[in-house]
């Protein structure tokens, strides 16, 4: 019987489990800082053994039980992780249970790892995180792709990861609502102006249309579906991937899209002398999830995969993807409904400052996406720091 839990029923919950020793000195704490589960970390105080018991909520956490969820998420996120720990294992938390009933997850505690966003907004780089994160998305792209498995059993894996609440958060949060006077938007008043040139930008608008009709048909591969810096911890060795509850199977550009827009986000941020890590970062993953598909390409028995041009189409294709969804992902951080603290926690003046960029800047990328090689990202930013520069 489904109930929401508390930090003592957490407890209960983990020793009727039987996932520590009877003689266990138990503690917990609900350390959720997301926007719809709750999470709880329980400790043995005696050994400092500890897990992680994440839990779906019936509605969405950030708004409240007026926005009613399905707890399905939660068997989502545990079938993603153990889906992508076959094929990367030292990028995801070990699961050591779940349960549908529930909405639990029970997992690794990486605590001893931080958010890469608050590290990154501390100034931190994480010189690992683009190698780990290019591999991370080139693996589970590949394998899971009509190219890296049976076509038939693909079939059936985006079957399983079909996920139509999750899908409809990002297809208005990320691809409708901010491009036009949506309720669920929220941003500052000094922005009013630069909002209402957005949503009357019809070129924008119809380039905004193409990738969410891509999101919504294209099929590619299995995607975590939420990958911004608040769904990876990181340190300077070590990279893992949380939080694949908005995995579905769509188009091979997405996580690198949002990856990158998290990593824009987080430069706007940064005076301008600080940026240049996380065009490091932009650029040191689109090389390495390149260079890692091409070698799984090898792997391939589609005899296409042995035509000329055939690799190099899928990854320009990507490529132009990722831009435009990145694009998009810029805008409705800034304006939508879920922000990020990169920018929310500037002071006023540079947070507007910032906010009419990110905007300038998320506009470029959707409406020039087919003309930007990734090493031209940095030169954007420059371009649109001031108006009609
Ligand atoms: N495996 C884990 N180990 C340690 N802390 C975790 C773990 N998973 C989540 N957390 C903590 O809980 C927070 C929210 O987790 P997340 O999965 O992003 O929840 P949500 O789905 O609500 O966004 C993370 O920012 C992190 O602080
Ligand atoms: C109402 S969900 C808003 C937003 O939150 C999700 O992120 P997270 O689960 O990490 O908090 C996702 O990005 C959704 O778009």
């Amino acid at each position: 019987m489904y109930e929401p839990l508390t930090e003592q029923k957490a407890v209960a919950l983990a020793i009727r489990l039987g996932l520590f020793q009877e003689d266990a000195l138990l503690s917990c704490q609900e350390i959720g800082d997301g926007n719809l589960n709750l999470v709880f970390r329980i400790v043995n105080e005696r050994t400092n053994d500890s897990i992680i018991i994440k839990q779906a909520l019936p509605y969405a956490k950030v708004v409240g039980e007026s926005w009613p969820l399905t707890l399905k998420r939660a068997t989502i996120e545990s079938q993603a992780l153990r889906t992508f720990a076959s094929y990367v294992p030292q990028y995801v938390p070990k699961v050591y249970y779940s349960d549908e009933t529930l909405a639990i997850t029970v997992m690794e505690d990486l605590s001893h790892l931080q958010i890469a966003r608050r590290g990154l907004i501390e100034g931190k780089t994480f010189p690992k995180l683009s190698e780990h994160i290019g591999e991370f998305v080139a693996k589970t792209a590949f394998y899971t792709s009509d190219f890296g498995m049976n076509q038939q059993q693909k079939k059936k894996l985006a079957q399983q990861f079909t996920n139509p609440e999750l899908c409809k958060i990002t297809e208005d949060l990320v691809f409708t609502d901010p491009f036009f006077d949506h309720d669920t938007n929220s941003f500052e008043t000094e922005l009013r102006a630069d909002v209402e040139q957005l949503w009357q930008d019809d070129e924008l608008k119809r380039e905004a249309a193409k990738l969410k009709r891509l999101f919504l048909t294209k099929a590619d591969v299995l995607l975590h579906g939420d990958l911004h810096t608040g769904s990876i911890f990181a340190s300077d060795d070590d990279t893992k991937v949380i939080d694949p509850e908005f995995a579905f199977y769509g188009p091979i550009g997405f996580d690198l899209g949002q990856f990158f827009a998290n990593l824009l986000l987080n430069a706007l941020s940064r005076h301008e002398s600080e940026r240049e890590p996380l065009f490091t970062h932009i650029e040191k993953t689109w090389d390495v999830f390149v260079r890692t598909f091409t070698t799984c390409w090898q792997e391939s028995n589609e005899p296409y995969a042995r035509v000329s041009f055939v690799l190099d189409d899928i990854v320009s294709d990507a490529l132009v993807e990722a831009i435009g969804f990145a694009g998009c992902e810029v805008i409705r951080r800034t304006i939508g409904l879920a922000h990020v603290a990169d920018l929310d926690e500037l002071p006023l003046e540079r947070r507007l400052e910032a906010k009419r960029h990110a905007l300038r800047l998320g506009r470029e990328l959707i409406v020039q996406r087919e003309h930007l090689p990734i090493h031209a990202i940095k030169r954007l930013v420059q371009q649109t720091a001031h108006v009609n520069s």
